[in-house]
């Protein structure tokens, strides 16, 4: 089990690939890869989320705002990997903007 930033991402996207490939029937993130509903399923799931972050935040709401944040970066991940990109573009666009 690691702690910093970067490793605890790796370490999520690892996971959701691997459901994404064994497609295990307890898993919720399995469930949005399957969901009849397509992509969709999980963009109203992040579109919700940010609803919600963007609440917490008018309330300044701190604890709710790192709650809804890692919903958020969670369904942003599952996202990506519906679309078979990899962890990799995200960090090397951000790096490109340094
Ligand atoms: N990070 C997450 C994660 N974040 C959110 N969720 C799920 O996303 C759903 C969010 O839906 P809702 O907003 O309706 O639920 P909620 O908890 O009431 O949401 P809020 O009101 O808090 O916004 C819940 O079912 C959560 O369990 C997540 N499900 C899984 N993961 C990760 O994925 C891993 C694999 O999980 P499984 O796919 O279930 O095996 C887990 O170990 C976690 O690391």
């Amino acid at each position: 089990m690691s702690d910093s930033t970067e490793e605890i991402l790796d370490e999520l996207f690892d996971v959701i690939e691997d459901r994404k490939e064994r497609l295990p029937e307890d898993s919720y993130t399995a469930s949005l890869f399957t969901h009849e509903k397509g992509q969709n399923a999980a963009l109203e799931k992040l579109g919700e989320e940010t609803t919600e972050f963007l609440l917490a935040a008018k309330d300044e709401d701190t604890e709710e705002m790192a709650h809804e944040a890692a919903d958020i970066v969670y369904h942003l991940l599952v996202v990506l990997s519906i679309h078979d990109m990899e962890l990799a573009d995200l960090r090397e666009e951000l790096a490109d903007r340094r």
